[in-house]
């Protein structure tokens, strides 16, 4: 246990968009933060890739370190921030952390996803906490409602908004028409979008919160690869107006569901939800989270999922949180993985389909195009008729069907003659 009389030791690996946010916190705020943990608090390092930049920070200059190993290694830490992100060197400085004797906080999402066993293993034999509150929705508490506040209760279903840069750039598609690259170029200058805005776009962000989440709600160990996950780079304008001829907005989601049999379902994808749905209304960079469980019913988390000074609100409660429990001498919970819960693959995943349909403009074509769907067993809920002539589609929307059953659908609409081509398949979720 640390001597009570000496401040708590803080590292701080990276100083970024979360970083500086991060600092400025710890370094104007310590007296209120001393307060809040019970013991002065010290930022001693602050680990950046380069040196001399220009940073818009009051601490002084030999508080920063290109050589991070060393500072985690020094041996008397009681906290290492990580929030460089991707997998190395991040990976191995949190590990060193740990061996180390600091806990940990990270906002790291990626590494998580990919090789959060290892890292809670380390913290286990190393007797030292690992938060991540950040790594999910940003400042929204999510990751201790879920660890902490339903651990008594059986988790059902996880929906969420999970990606600020891909709803900034579905909402601004939606509500003023703007181009996708203008809309993430926006992103991007304001802090939202990952280093690379490939794993925003590409839903891999998302996917690794689903990640995540579904370990968290259903206590067994869910790897980002277990995730199906599509991106929005496909999503078109003519999707968008779809969308709202059908009273929806599209969005992307991240579904995690535990099924009947106790299978557990990871999704990310963009889909349809209707604008009388409470996540419709999540606009800009903002993210949601519904979580559904047997005993509390439906619940909803909501705030700002992205940017430097929320993203350090939830650092910096983990933070006080670990910073807590070393003067306390105790630890919070770790890792529950006690349940082996199957993973299955998308196409076991229910939920409803809007498609639109290409074809001749001519008799027999709704009963062919009906009669693909019915063969696989998917029952269409409406379906309309746009443009004519060349310009002819057929738009149906499905009640809830698997995923299998509307892949094997698409398949035999292509091969039929008087369909020109299947130019958009979304899901439609919310839809009570
Ligand atoms: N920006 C956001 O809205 C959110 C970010 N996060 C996560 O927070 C983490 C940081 O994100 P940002 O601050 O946005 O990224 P960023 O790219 O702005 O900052 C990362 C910093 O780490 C530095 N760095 C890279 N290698 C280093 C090394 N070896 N030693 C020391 N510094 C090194 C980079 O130079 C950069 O300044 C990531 O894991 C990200 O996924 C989580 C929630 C929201
Ligand atoms: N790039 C992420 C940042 C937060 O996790 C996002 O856009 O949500
Ligand atoms: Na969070």
């Amino acid at each position: 246990m640390p001597d009570p009389r000496r401040p708590l030791r803080i590292a701080l690996l990276g100083c970024g968009v979360v970083g500086t946010e991060v600092a400025r916190v710890l370094t104007g705020d310590a007296d209120e933060l001393a307060q809040r943990v019970g013991a002065p608090i010290e930022l001693v390092g602050i680990a950046v890739r380069r040196e001399g930049r220009r940073r818009d920070l009051d601490v002084p200059d030999d508080l920063f370190t290109t050589d991070a190993m060393a500072l985690v290694a020094r041996g008397d830490l009681d906290v290492v921030i990580e929030v460089i992100g991707g997998i190395e060197p991040a990976r191995g400085l949190i590990l060193a952390a740990l061996e180390n004797g600091a806990s940990v906080v990270t906002a790291n999402k990626a590494l998580l996803a990919e090789d959060g066993a290892t890292l809670y293993e380390a913290a286990e034999k190393a007797e030292r906490d690992l938060y991540y509150e950040a790594a999910v929705a940003g400042a929204i508490p999510i990751v201790r409602p879920l660890s902490d506040s339903l651990a008594g209760d059986r988790v059902t279903r996880v929906l969420g908004i999970v990606n600020g840069t891909t709803n900034f750039i579905l909402d601004a598609m939606s509500t003023t028409g703007a181009g996708f690259n203008d809309a993430l170029d926006e992103a991007q200058r304001l802090g939202y979008a990952e280093a690379d805005p490939t794993a925003d776009v590409e839903g891999f962000d998302a996917a690794a919160k689903a990640a995540i989440l579904a370990g968290l709600a259903f206590h067994t160990r869910v790897h980002i690869s277990d995730v199906h996950r599509e991106g929005i780079t496909d999503v078109t304008a003519a999707d968008v107006r779809s969308a709202a001829e059908i009273g929806s907005v599209v969005k992307l989601l991240a579904i995690c569901e535990l099924g009947p049999s106790g299978e557990v379902s990871a999704r990310v994808h963009p889909a349809m939800i209707p604008d009388s749905h409470p996540l419709a209304s999540v606009r800009g960079a903002y993210n949601a989270v519904f979580v559904e469980s047997e005993g509390a019913g439906q619940l909803m988390f909501y705030g700002p999922g992205a940017g430097g000074a929320p993203t350090a609100s939830a650092v910096l409660g983990d933070v006080v949180s670990v910073a807590r429990h070393r003067l306390a001498g105790v630890r919070g919970a770790g890792e529950t993985v006690h349940a082996q819960h199957e993973i299955v693959p998308i196409g076991r995943a229910r939920t409803r389909y809007h498609v639109a349909i290409d074809v001749d403009d001519r008799p027999g074509v709704l009963s062919a195009v009906a009669q693909a769907f019915a063969a696989n067993d998917v029952s269409i809920k409406t379906v309309r008729q746009e443009g004519h002539g060349d310009d002819a589609q057929l738009v149906v929307v499905t009640h809830e069907a698997e995923d299998a059953a509307l892949s094997a659908t698409i398949d035999r609409l292509r091969d039929l003659d008087m369909v020109r081509g299947v130019s958009s398949v979304m899901r439609v979720e919310g839809v009570a």
